[in-house]
């Protein structure tokens, strides 16, 4: 009845008609072996075994029902032309996997936690990787290199660049703007690059109101908050008001972990080793069966 019902509407009635004999002279129908022989049944297996996966093949060795094989000593020339002949098509040399999309990866976490260290040490350590030079209103300063540092623009391009809607985030910081073009993205995912954002925890808020799930979001830590104030501290760039300032804001920084999808300890003397656990969330994200999908 169920037979008849599910046949009803997409087969014929010839093709129904053999589809029940077939039926019921084997009542559990699946793919089984005799000696030399090869039987088919018409359960589909629920993850769509390759071998069934071209219905073309699958409905020509219905067709045939009962091919000869040669034993599995035979030739393996010989065997794997029978097993193809059996099967209706050629075996495929294609891919099975589809290959990854290229990928948005945000790299956030507190002033001073070692957000650049990582990301100039990803750099050297693996290719395919594009860091995203932004966009900023602030004048160079010595020794900066325009489109390695950032890119200078005045604030009337930087304004006309909002207008245009180039940016995929910016922000106004001490008078000055700073902003990510969506262009450059474009052109590096493109030619399959994975682009790395490096943004503070605001910053990264923002992106993810943006983008969604479609990005990864990785929030750096270092072990302890006494292990990341000595290395601000360590690293002399800021005068003892800034420094509060930067400490008391990491403490606030800290609770918006659980909004990221992965948290990477970056150890005291162990960049290598956040450097590599950064590599294998990548590579862990390439291996998804549902790979994110970046819509710019
Ligand atoms: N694993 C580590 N062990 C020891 N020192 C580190 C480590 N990672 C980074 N550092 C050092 O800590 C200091 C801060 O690092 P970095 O400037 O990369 O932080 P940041 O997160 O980019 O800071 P900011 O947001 O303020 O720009 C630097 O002097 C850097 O060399």
């Amino acid at each position: 009845m169920l037979l008849r019902r599910f046949c009803a509407s997409s087969l014929s009635r010839t093709q129904y008609n053999h589809l029940l004999s077939k039926f019921t002279r084997n009542p559990c129908p699946r793919l089984s072996f005799d000696r030399n022989w090869l039987r088919f049944s018409k359960r589909r297996e629920s993850f769509g075994s390759p071998l069934m996966a071209s219905s073309s093949g699958f409905d020509e060795v219905r067709r045939r029902d009962y091919v000869p094989l040669p034993p599995a000593s035979a030739d393996k020339v010989e065997l794997l032309k029978g097993l193809e002949a059996t099967l209706g098509s050629p075996f495929s040399s294609d891919p099975l996997s589809p290959p990854a999309n290229p990928m948005i990866i945000v790299i956030s976490g507190p002033s001073g936690v070692g957000k650049d260290a990582v990301i100039k040490r990803l750099q050297e350590v693996r290719e395919g990787i594009h860091f995203v030079v932004t966009a900023t209103s602030r004048a160079r300063r010595p020794g900066e290199i325009n489109g390695k540092d950032y890119y200078f623009v005045s604030k009337e391009e930087f304004l006309s660049m909002i207008e245009k809607n180039e940016l995929l985030e910016y922000a106004l910081v001490y008078g000055e703007y700073k902003g990510i073009p969506k262009q450059q993205i474009r052109d590096f995912m493109a030619k399959g690059y994975d682009i790395v954002l490096r943004v503070d925890v605001q910053g990264a808020a923002t992106l993810r109101s943006i983008l969604g799930n479609s990005a990864i979001f990785v929030f750096l830590v270092a072990e302890s908050e006494e292990v990341l104030v000595r290395r601000l501290v360590d690293r002399k760039t800021e005068t003892s008001d800034m420094l509060l300032v930067r400490i008391a804001t990491a403490r606030e920084e800290v609770k918006c972990m659980r909004d990221f999808d992965y948290v990477v300890v970056n150890a005291e003397g162990k960049l290598d080793a956040a450097v590599k656990l950064v590599e294998s969330i990548i590579d862990a994200e390439k291996a998804r069966v549902r790979q994110r999908c970046v819509r710019l």
